[in-house]
């Protein structure tokens, strides 16, 4: 076993949470910091950098970890695919790149829960402190941070100015700011894209930072278990190509591995659920019955609509020799089909009357694709994919180890569907975007409906129609979560509850899921939590 030396701060994972807290740590110079990272890739890995690469990456193991669920009721006894980043990044080196902080209600909740420090008014700054964002209000924006922002352009694609009138002929005004006063309504989709150039946590946060003498990044490095003695934390065991390695943290660890790896790094290392941990022959060291539970996701079908107009989808050219064209528009000037997201357009709206603020979403991708082996291909039919998904459901499921074995991959069980309010409203969603298609200019030029089918009418064969098709929008949250109940893994301060010298920080501590995509918030929280470190370390120096 190698022995490397000690550092201040020892961080697993390198990912929307993970590179920020490094970098952040690392900023002032004065703390040694080590960054392990399972994977061996970085911010030049081409499919990465190219915003078209999503689709590549959705299943290459080389940069995903390619999970998957476990059968269940709500997925119709189907494993449903859960792509983790697993290079430098993490998931924000292969996620659509959508930025969306969702609403401020949903921070004043994760507040009234009971964690002080999280409110809007105590996450907003922050916000505006990371982002380098070109529009917006000055009380809601950020212009001068590190992670770019940009507006996807409005008029690029003509069938979303038939979408955006259709919206608003339906009560839903174009909304030119979705992170801004109000989500609520159409608008086009704010990206980590800039010239074309995907903005991981990889490129914005550790490129800058590679350079400094007091910041060590491990690629290829798996953490295995953490290092306890009695009740503190004091490093992390992990391995690279085999070889067993250990690595000491005279003041914190802190974990980053993200919703589906957080947890089982916990469970490894003896904490989590005592009875769990024994029967698979883990000696128990600390009783945490919320370790891996709390799981939360989007549970998306995909609805698909035929498109009869010509020149309105990405479908006309983006295949053949006018592919090819893209790629010389992208190679010449970072532009086109292969430049942007796949969902530039999204809506959020009520699915009824009486709620304070948007309850459910519809992104759209204007192009039909279809599976070739494992690869998304953009089909020769024309059409549009909705995305569409009830925004905070309710649903919890878990995420365990199945075994000792570190390189086991856990077992994920989302229990979707499991609530009446997910259930009502995954149902209200789909008629909504029904409704949306039938509306006048889209109506014009939609043919039929695809998926689910018109034929699909009551809420039982809507329901029916989810449970067997629909996946995840790749939001897992909250198998660390947040809080002082007895449930609750880590406290406000990201502190893991009864154990000295550890924090979690990653998309797993989020009690509740926010109001859209989580790489914002995830990054919100890299941010919060490496600010929260630094002030600890400061009253120590000066105590
Ligand atoms: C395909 C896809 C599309 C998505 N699209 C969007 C989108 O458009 N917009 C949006 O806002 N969100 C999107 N998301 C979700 C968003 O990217 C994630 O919520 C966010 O990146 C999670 O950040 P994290 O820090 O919790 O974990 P991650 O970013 O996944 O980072 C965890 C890191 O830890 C490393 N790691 C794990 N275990 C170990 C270990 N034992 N040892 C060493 N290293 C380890 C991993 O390799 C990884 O690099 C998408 C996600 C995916 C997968």
């Amino acid at each position: 076993m190698k022995s490397d030396a000690t550092y201040d701060y020892i961080v697993v994972g390198a990912g929307s949470a993970g590179a920020v807290v490094a970098s952040r740590l690392s900023e002032g110079g004065q703390h040694r910091v080590l960054l392990l990272e399972a994977g061996t890739e970085g911010s030049n890995f081409f499919w990465s950098k190219v915003p078209v690469g999503v689709a590549k990456m959705i299943d290459d193991p080389a940069v995903n970890w390619c999970y998957s669920s476990e059968p269940d009721e709500g997925s119709g006894g189907r494993r449903i695919a859960v792509p983790r980043g697993r290079m430098l990044g993490g998931s924000s080196s292969i996620n659509g790149m959508v930025y969306i902080r969702g609403q401020a209600q949903d921070y004043d909740h994760w507040a009234q829960l009971g964690n002080r420090g999280w409110s809007f008014q105590d996450v907003l700054p922050i916000f505006k402190r990371m982002e380098r964002f070109e529009g917006g209000s000055d009380e809601f924006r950020g212009r001068d941070g590190i992670l770019p922002v940009t507006h996807t352009p409005r008029n690029k694609v003509p069938l979303l100015e038939k979408m955006i009138e259709a919206a608003e002929k339906m009560g839903l005004p174009y909304n030119p700011d979705q992170n801004g006063a109000t989500q609520e309504g159409i608008g086009m989709s704010q990206v980590t894209i800039t010239r074309g150039r995907r903005q991981s946590t990889a490129f914005c946060y550790l490129d800058p930072a590679r350079g400094r003498a007091n910041l060590q990044i491990d690629q290829g490095a798996i953490a295995e278990s953490l290092i306890l003695e009695g009740r503190r934390c004091v490093g992390v065991r992990y391995s690279v190509n085999g070889e067993k390695r250990e690595a000491r943290a005279a003041r914190e660890v802190i974990v980053s591995g993200g919703s589906i790896n957080s947890p089982k790094l916990l469970e490894l290392s003896g904490i989590g659920q005592s009875e769990r941990l024994r029967a698979l022959g883990i000696a128990p060291v600390h009783e945490l019955p919320g370790v891996g539970e709390n799981l939360r996701d989007h549970y998306s079908p995909r609805m698909k609509f035929e498109i009869t107009g010509k020149n309105l989808t990405f479908n006309d050219n983006a295949r053949g020799w006018r592919l090819a064209r893209e790629a010389v528009k992208y190679a010449l000037f970072r532009e086109g089909f292969l430049a942007s997201t796949s969902v530039p357009i999204r809506l959020y709206f009520r699915t009824r009357v009486g709620l304070d603020s948007p309850d459910a979403t519809i992104s759209i991708a204007p192009f039909l694709y279809e599976m070739v082996g494992k690869e998304r291909r953009v089909s020769a039919q024309k059409g549009i994919t909705m995305n569409v998904n009830v925004l905070r459901s309710e649903s919890t499921g878990s995420v365990h180890i199945k075994s000792a074995d570190p390189h086991e991959p856990p077992a994920i069980r989302f229990n979707f569907l499991s609530t009446e309010h997910d259930r009502i409203g995954i149902v209200n969603v789909l008629r909504k975007g029904r409704e949306l298609m039938a509306t006048s200019p889209l109506k014009e030029v939609t043919g039929r409906e695809i998926a689910p089918g018109a034929h699909l009418q009551s809420d039982a064969e809507l329901l029916e129609w989810v449970r067997n098709n629909a996946e995840t929008t790749y939001h897992p949250v909250g198998t660390c979560k947040m809080g002082n109940d007895p449930r609750a893994v880590v406290d406000p301060e990201l502190r893991v509850h009864g154990l000295a010298g550890l924090r979690v920080a990653d998309a797993s501590i989020m009690p509740t899921l926010t109001s859209g995509n989580t790489n914002a918030p995830t990054i919100m929280i890299g941010e919060k939590c490496a600010a929260m470190i630094l002030a600890t370390a400061a009253t120590a120096r000066a105590a």
